[in-house]
């Protein structure tokens, strides 16, 4: 059982009537408050998830029936690119601007917009949302430099870092609106972008307009199912011709229970740069710590050329138990000093077997070890300094957000080096790096 408050305050109860009268279903649950989680959805009663089908009960290809419905939000309730017009009538030429505009931008656009449209027929749905002082605490996108300069390396380090891109992101759609003439100031705007990067999900007709879209276009807000929070193993979220239904992804859900849905599998860094909130190290699966800006670094142009060639050129990380093999190849590959020299040419087709699985690496591998040692020291020296000036900030929820996730990859940290150690508790010999590199 979970502690909870039902949200059951004038705007809650004016949005609920608001869903029933649009066609949104809801069963045995009700939006509420939770410790630590802000709102989200908790379940009322029991709720029935799949089991295997009786016989004469509708199953699917596996023989299950599909649980209880818990909530479903027809195709019309939705902001979609088809239902723009609707929700926001006076926005302007819709085809020019879905067009040289992202789908984020636009309805970045017409949510700014809108907001200040007392008659808008969405309205009670707005009113439900987080409110910009919120977003201040929680989102990275709105931190000042000092703070944004505290999170890991993942989130900062680099042009593909989450934050960065983000924020490259953000400016691009920003301006581009600008240049459009919407004259809205940045604090309206960043509002709205960031209610639709954290209030969307993947929506994808079997249209030809949609199959001309990239992934990233192919999104919708969801009244109602935007209220279910983020766990690595949520309820089914599907979309149908009819609209997006939740079903329970097990047997059954008890009374009393947080439900939550997934947004996808994302480490902590990505949740809290995305979403502004981050999960306990135990219950993300997906967690890991992205290691590019210390190996990139590392890699001289011919290494990384020969790393790009192979599809092994960045996206390094490890997670509580070890590196990933991407991060094997690209260390072994900076044991080559020069590759494409033909001297090393046996060196380089040894590591080209490494990565097929005909060579076991063992040769190389104590002075793998070596690299990665330094190189979580390296990471743990930046993890303390962090946390020390995290410290040193004024308490809220900026500062807790920041100590949680350094004390999560400092923990990492430790578990991966305590797992190359051997049983023994002695570190492994073997050659070292210095003697290994030519
Ligand atoms: C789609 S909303 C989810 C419902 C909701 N909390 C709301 O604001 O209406 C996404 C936001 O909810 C919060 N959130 C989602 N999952 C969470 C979780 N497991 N723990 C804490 N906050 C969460 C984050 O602030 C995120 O940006």
């Amino acid at each position: 059982m979970t502690t909870y408050h039902p949200a059951n305050d004038e705007k809650h109860q004016l949005f609920l009537a608001w869903s029933r009268a649009q066609g949104i279903t809801f069963n045995k649950i009700t939006p509420a408050r939770f410790p630590n989680a802000g709102l989200g959805i908790a379940s009322t009663e029991p709720i029935e998830g799949p089991r295997r089908a009786k016989k004469g009960e509708n199953k699917n290809r596996m023989g299950f029936s599909e649980g209880e419905t818990i909530t479903f939000a027809p195709k019309a309730a939705l902001l979609t690119r088809e239902n723009l017009k609707l929700f926001s009538p006076t926005l302007g030429n819709f085809n020019a601007l879905l067009k040289e505009l992202s789908t984020h931008a636009v309805f970045a656009a017409a949510i700014a917009k809108e907001l200040k449209n007392k008659g808008n027929a969405w309205r009670p749905w707005m009113k439900v949302w987080p409110s910009p002082e919120e977003y201040q605490d929680g989102m990275p996108l709105l931190w000042n430099k000092e703070q944004q300069e505290l999170l890991p390396p993942s989130a900062i380090c680099g042009e593909s870092a989450i934050l960065e891109s983000q924020m490259q992101k953000f400016e691009g759609d920003f301006q581009k609106v600008r240049a459009l003439g919407f004259e809205f100031s940045r604090d309206e705007y960043v509002y709205a972008w960031l209610v639709v990067n954290t209030r969307s999900l993947f929506y994808k007709l079997d249209t030809q307009d949609y199959k001309e879209l990239s992934k990233e276009d192919c999104m919708a807000l969801c009244p109602f199912i935007d209220y279910f929070n983020h766990s690595d193993d949520g309820c089914k979220v599907e979309l149908s011709p009819a609209g997006y239904t939740v079903t329970p992804n097990v047997d059954s859900l008890p009374a009393s229970t947080q439900l939550f849905v997934t947004y996808g599998c994302h480490s902590n860094d990505f949740l809290l740069c995305e979403y502004g909130f981050i999960l306990p190290t135990q219950s993300n699966k997906w967690d890991e710590v992205n290691i590019d800006t210390f190996i990139l670094h590392d890699l001289t142009p011919d290494q990384k050329r020969h790393l790009d060639a192979e599809g092994f050129l960045g996206n390094y990380i490890f997670d509580r138990s070890t590196f990933c093999f991407r991060t094997q190849a690209a260390v072994r590959m900076m044991l080559i000093k020069d590759p494409s020299s033909p001297r090393n040419k046996v060196r380089v087709d040894r590591w080209q077997r490494y990565l097929i699985g005909q060579e076991d690496g063992e040769r190389e591998r104590a002075a793998v070890e070596e690299y990665l040692k330094g190189l979580l020291e390296k990471l743990r020296t930046r993890g303390r300094e962090a946390w020390g000036q995290a410290d040193d900030l004024e308490e809220g929820s900026v500062k807790r957000l920041l100590l949680m996730r350094w004390q999560q990859v400092l923990a990492m940290v430790e578990s991966v080096e305590a797992d190359m150690k051997d049983e023994s508790g002695e570190e492994r010999v073997g050659r070292n790096l210095a003697s290994y590199i030519m």
